[in-house]
């Protein structure tokens, strides 16, 4: 397909002139995008359309085209908050990170959490045939590589026979629809009750970057796994085999079960208080600005500010991040997060949790996580490599991902977990009728 200059302009349009947004989206849905550009122009972003109005805003420029395509993505998803070099505490590999960022890099945070939570491309600005045609195609390329988890069902279960499935899930925006306060982000009754159907059939653990305690208050279901903080603070079963044994320190739980708990990042947790008090000092003057403690990293939520105060909310948070070097920043759905610099993520929990479950060799078991973040991201990779693993991302637009199968929200989630306990709970006989395809699960 040949994309016009109008037509990117179009998009980058509904992207509010973020390039990264819009590129990331083409690139994901059409491989070849970059070589299909009528070339050789530059594009003028709406960003600096708005700041034209705004003499004082000292955002937007005209940007070329090859400076758009020359954007990578994997550059600006993990920024180092400072160049002050200090000794590393040594739990786990440190990360590299680079120094001191730019002004220019707020814009690149604010377009990547833009690009977390994008508006719905097919609602907008589809008023011309040429824009609707174009967005109906670009949903419909990028389902073809992210095809639905519902449709897809039975390739997801074709190899499951006699194997054990393990089930990660993500809380926000997976078990729980996004919402405006994150104190409510409850998950529906019968989002619970299906969950714990499922922890019934298979081994069911929930990933999340809220503390591992305050995710358990959301879901309120003993019979799963927890990992919070991002995946730094997890508690699994203790179930590891001779051989590889994991790390952590074991214990029981209320229930009298063996558990480990692994904390790979606690050595921070002074120096994560200390600048969670100096986040809520420095952003409390702008007004929908929050910051939440979630033990091992915060969360600066951007949600309820206004768009025109997000520059200054980021940089706010990049200064108090100069003084602690040890610590680092990503970004998620209108989220900026401070976390330890440390090389872990959701992706080795996904990897400790499976060893802690006794699982060694990742031809015996099927990881399945469903995520809808940006930090979702390294565990699809984790599950990617898994012989037989199924990585789902909920997104109901089209967004670059490493996931294989998607689903639109929670509601879509809710009904593939169902469909997943029926299976299970059906026996053998109507299990190969589902994979001949005779049963229709609807
Ligand atoms: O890993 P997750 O379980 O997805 O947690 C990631 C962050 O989720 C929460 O923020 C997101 O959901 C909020 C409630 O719907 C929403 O207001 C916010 O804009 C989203 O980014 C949570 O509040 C964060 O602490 C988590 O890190």
């Amino acid at each position: 397909m040949v994309l016009k200059v109008s037509e990117v302009s179009g998009i980058l349009d509904r992207y509010h002139g973020d390039f990264e947004s819009a590129e990331g989206l083409l690139r994901a849905s059409f491989p070849s995008f970059g070589e299909s550009l009528v070339g050789g122009m530059t594009l003028r972003s709406k960003r600096s359309a708005v700041c034209a109005e705004s003499p004082t805003s000292s955002c937007g420029s005209t940007l070329s085209l090859s400076s758009i395509l020359s954007t990578s993505p994997a550059k600006a998803s993990v920024v180092s908050a400072s160049s002050v070099s200090s000794k590393p505490i040594p739990i786990v590999a440190q990360k590299k990170h680079s120094t001191y960022v730019e002004k220019g890099q707020f814009h690149t945070w604010i377009g990547a959490m833009r690009a977390q939570s994008p508006p719905h491309i097919l609602s907008l600005h589809s008023d011309t045939p040429d824009a609707f045609d174009l967005e109906t195609a670009v949903h419909k390329s990028w389902l073809e590589r992210h095809p639905s988890a519902l449709s897809s069902f039975h390739k997801v279960i074709k190899n499951a026979h006699k194997k054990q499935i393990v089930v990660f899930l993500d809380y926000d925006g997976t078990l729980s629809p996004i919402v405006e306060d994150p104190e409510r982000a409850f998950m529906s009754t019968e989002m619970r009750a299906t969950v714990k159907d499922l922890a019934s059939c298979f081994p069911t653990a929930v990933i999340s970057g809220r503390s591992r305690s305050k995710v358990f208050d959301f879901v309120q279901l003993t019979e799963l796994y927890y990992a919070g903080s991002h995946g730094m603070d997890i508690m699994g079963p203790a179930k590891s085999s001779d051989g590889f044994r994991v790390k952590g320190t074991k214990s029981r739980d209320k229930r009298g079960n063996d558990v480990v708990k692994f904390q790979p990042a606690s050595e921070y947790l002074p120096v994560i208080n200390k600048v969670c008090n100096a986040l809520i000092e420095s952003t409390k003057s702008i007004k929908g600005a929050s910051v939440e403690h979630n033990k091992f990293c915060v969360t600066v939520h951007f949600r309820r500010v206004n768009e025109e105060y997000w520059e200054v909310l980021a940089e706010r948070v990049q200064n108090v991040l100069k003084d602690y070097p040890t610590l680092t920043l990503t970004h998620g759905r209108k989220v900026l997060e401070v976390r330890p610099c440390i090389s872990w993520d959701k992706g080795k929990a996904v990897e400790f949790l499976l060893k802690s479950l006794g699982y060694k060799d990742t031809g015996d078991v099927i990881p399945l996580y469903i995520g809808d973040d940006k930090t979702d991201e390294d565990a699809f990779k984790m599950v990617n490599r898994a012989k037989h693993g199924c990585s789902i991302l909920v997104s109901s637009v089209p967004k670059p991902s490493d996931a294989k199968l998607s689903l639109q929200d929670p509601s879509e989630v809710m009904e593939f977990l169902r469909r997943l306990v029926r299976w299970k709970k059906w026996g053998l006989e109507s299990r190969n009728s589902i994979q001949m395809g005779v049963y229709d699960f609807k």
